[in-house]
């Protein structure tokens, strides 16, 4: 591996090693020891003398597996009941190679009891088959969006934050997504087990890193929301967007406003060495410089928030470094900058939780191996002039004169041995009462600095500090959780023109266009998916500059079509809004038929896409849900959903009798179908579950993708699909049942090109409209 640059931030700087390469059991203990780690933070007094042993044992032993039951609120709850009712009384009498193995714990401070740990051997979990079972169904459930696998620490900072359905909220440096999964998840809290809500809220979730972006877009696709919008910017510098002010009772046009959010998570690059349990790397690498280089970032990012922010706003500024200068130097530094601000009292929050408080007193050093600290700025110019005229150590770095008036005493301090978890810092910030509710001359004068403060960007994120972001890696190396991130990072960035300008690069996204809600496709596509007239269809967007239906259909809420529409996201990069629902389905045969059914019909345009069919996406349907006509609603039983499950292009004939009937008589096409709680033979559904189909002439092919019919396999029926279960690759030209029944059978079935996975690919054609989410997966909303 090569060095590692000064400064340069864990989550964006240079790749952080893997796992694999400093592999837990290879590394002896007596090998991760770095004296100059010891000497800096002994030197800081976090800790007193007589916990330094347990702290430093912590550090040195694995960190337990962590994860969030995730989704909306009922569904974690339902997940979670199996958890509790189903696995742990599994694991609960495990014993190996003589060693009895203590089952998976529910973290006390976590909210509703949703979120787990257990700490147990990889050999365990290989080996014993009730850990394997359990295993499994962590890993089919991560890959489906209903468990988040992060760090116990990196599930703090959204807590803090305390989102409402209704908040505006900013994540400023977002990238992998753990935590913005969570802000969705509260902004989604109303969700029903089937049906997502749209939320009046709004989440903008940004990372500097475009790679990075996408492996965000790819994480939240398992919550799929129309309140999301990720954008690609330097956070510290992030451009003033505008909304419509409410509107004016004289009934003339609102004038704009600064989009102003109620909630801002910094969750600011770091130095990281709060990861060491995990990135064992960290043991060789640490020296001061690390943190030092940082500061005037976090300090800029952090600055920014506070300019964005609502007045009765709520700023979790968090890290997974220990060192001060990273965390209470950069508050400091903010608040006496910001003299309305201050630090809110926590401390009876999450009151199970064990931290300790922020410190009032460090010592900062430029000298890599520590053998010098200062207290004072001035007495390190002092004694080391040459030291002081070389680094960029500010006086920023060390503790102000009035740090006890700041009471950075209320910021949390989080270390491994308190509760066997990674080192985190986390502080909460907002106005104080008096600022917190300004008068309307006020507000209007604050609204018009933040309009006036910044120009919107313009260029790629260019950062000044060696800690920006140029990895060339997507891979999650970020925090906690990040490194647990477990995806295939192959996010198409197809929606995105690369010009190269030669001093960094710009970009052009595809614009996002919203339809009409006349638009004939929009309209014909509403018909003949059976939706209500209830349906939003004013807030579809298409990614092209004309409008055109080419392939796919966004759906937004209201503020973030505002937030697109008065706003120049030719200047500022936007890489995704809302949430994909409709896709146009392909395959030759089934658009000639349909088209000549449209003419016949009258129904023929002359407008692209008018005959055309579209579906329902997997990923989209729990957003459109509640706007499917509920008569075209299919129910059907267990066995019905065990063939659908087993086989990728059952024949109509293989289904119960009185399944094939309805389904005989129902349109070709996309039909959403129910399937109510039931039991069979050892399988049991406790929920409703509600998924699309496709209906061929002969067949019908379930339109979830092969990892969500994994899972569901698994949580439904007991069992893994064997890999044969999934439909042998097809062979080019032949049609799908074919595939299925071994035959060169039906020359009319559906193509499902667009299905996206087990090999099955897309036509290159429409690859250049394809998703701002790379996935179709769909988040099983049922057990
Ligand atoms: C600690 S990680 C964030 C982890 C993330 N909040 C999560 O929970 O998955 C820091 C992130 O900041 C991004 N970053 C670094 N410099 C930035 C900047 N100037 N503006 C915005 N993001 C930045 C990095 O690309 C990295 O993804």
């Amino acid at each position: 591996m090569g060095k590692k640059k000064r400064g340069q931030a864990r989550g964006g700087g240079k790749r952080a090693p893997k796992k694999d390469e400093y592999r837990t059991d290879l590394l002896e203990k007596s090998d991760m020891n770095n004296e100059r780690f010891a000497a800096y933070y002994k030197a800081q007094n976090i800790l007193p003398e007589e916990e330094w042993e347990s702290f430093l044992d912590a550090l040195r032993s694995p960190l337990p597996t962590t994860f969030r039951v995730a989704g909306s609120r009922l569904t974690a709850q339902s997940l979670n009941k199996a958890i509790i009712d189903t696995h742990v009384p599994m694991l609960s009498d495990v014993t190996f190679e003589g060693q009895k193995i203590p089952p998976p714990v529910q973290l006390p401070w976590y909210p509703d009891g949703l979120a787990w740990q257990f700490n147990v051997p990889k050999k365990v979990l290989r080996k014993s088959p009730e850990f394997k079972k359990f295993h499994s169904f962590l890993v089919f459930e991560t890959e489906v969006g209903n468990v988040s696998r992060s760090e116990a620490v990196s599930m703090l900072p959204p807590l803090f934050l305390d989102v409402e359905p209704h908040h505006r909220v900013m994540d400023m440096c977002a990238a992998p997504g753990s935590k913005t999964a969570q802000l969705l998840e509260a902004l989604h809290a109303q969700d029903t087990l089937t049906a997502t809500s749209i939320p009046s809220g709004l989440l903008i979730a940004n990372d500097s890193d475009y790679k990075r972006t996408h492996l965000l877009i790819h994480q939240s696709a398992r919550l799929p929301s129309p309140a999301l919008m990720v954008t690609n910017l330097d956070a510290s510098n992030y451009p003033s967007m505008k909304i419509p002010a409410e509107p004016s009772s004289s009934g003339s046009k609102p004038r704009l406003t600064p989009l102003l959010f109620d909630r801002i998570l910094c969750d600011v690059p770091c130095s990281g060495d709060g990861t060491l349990r995990k990135n064992l790397g960290i043991w060789k690498t640490w020296q001061p410089n690390d943190g030092n280089g940082l500061h005037s970032l976090q300090l800029r990012i952090l600055q920014r928030a506070i300019k964005m922010l609502k007045p009765d706003g709520r700023i979790v500024y968090s890290t997974c470094s220990l060192n001060p200068v990273e965390n209470e130097a950069v508050v400091a530094a903010a608040l006496n900058t910001n003299p309305d601000f201050q630090l809110v009292d926590v401390s009876s929050s999450f009151p199970s939780l064990k931290r300790r408080p922020g410190l009032i007193a460090w010592r900062p050093t430029a000298d890599k191996a520590v053998k010098a600290t200062y207290e004072t700025h001035a007495t390190f110019v002092e004694a080391d002039p040459s030291a002081a005229a070389n680094t960029k150590l500010t006086e920023g770095h060390w503790p102000p004169s009035n740090a006890t008036e700041l009471h950075l005493e209320r910021c949390m301090r989080i270390y491994p041995h308190l509760q066997d978890s990674g080192g985190f810092f986390v502080a909460v910030l907002e106005r104080k009462p008096g600022f917190s509710n300004p008068s309307k001359k006020e507000k209007k004068r604050s609204a018009e600095e933040v309009a006036d403060d910044r120009e919107p960007e313009v260029k790629k994120p260019r950062l000044r500090d060696d800690a920006s972001t140029n990895a060339s890696t997507p891979q999650a190396d970020a925090d906690g959780d990040a490194a647990m991130v477990d995806v295939d990072a192959k996010a198409e960035p197809s929606e995105v023109t690369e010009v190269k300008d030669g001093g960094g690069g710009s970009f052009k996204e595809m614009p996002y266009t919203f339809l009409s809600k006349d638009d004939p496709t929009l309209t014909s596509c509403i018909d003949r998916l059976h939706l209500v007239p209830s349906f939003p269809s004013d807030n579809v967007l298409v990614r092209n500059p004309e409008g055109d239906v080419v392939r796919s259909m966004y759906l937004t809420n209201s503020i973030v079509k505002s937030v697109v529409q008065n706003n120049d996201f030719t200047r500022i990069r936007l890489t995704a809004a809302g949430t994909k629902v409709f896709t146009r389905q392909e395959g030759a045969k089934v658009h000639e038929k349909l088209e000549d059914a449209t003419k016949k019909e009258g129904g023929a345009s002359g407008i692209p896409g008018v005959g055309a069919q579209y579906r329902i996406l997997g990923e989209g349907l729990p957003v459109v849900l509640p706007y499917v006509e509920p008569s075209r609603i299919i129910e059907a039983g267990m066995q019905t959903l065990k063939t659908l499950v087993e086989s990728y292009y059952p024949l109509l004939d293989s289904f119960e009798e009185s399944f094939k009937i309805i389904m005989e008589g129902a349109e070709l096409g996309c039909h959403v179908i129910r399937f109510p709680p039931g039991e069979m033979q050892g399988a049991s559904l406790s929920h409703d579950l509600v998924l699309p189909v496709w209906k061929s002439s002969a067949s019908m092919t379930l339109m979830i993708d092969k990892k969500a019919k994994n899972a569901l396999s698994l949580r439904v029926f007991g069992k893994e699909l064997p890999s044969t279960a999934n439909a042998r690759p097809r062979k080019k030209g032949e049609s799908l049942a074919a595939v299925d029944a071994g035959t060169d059978g039906a020359p009319d079935e559906v193509k499902v090109e667009d299905l996206r996975d087990d090999g099955v690919t897309e036509a290159a054609d429409e690859v250049k409209e394809e998703s701002q989410s790379d996935t179709e997966e769909i988040v099983i909303k049922g057990l």
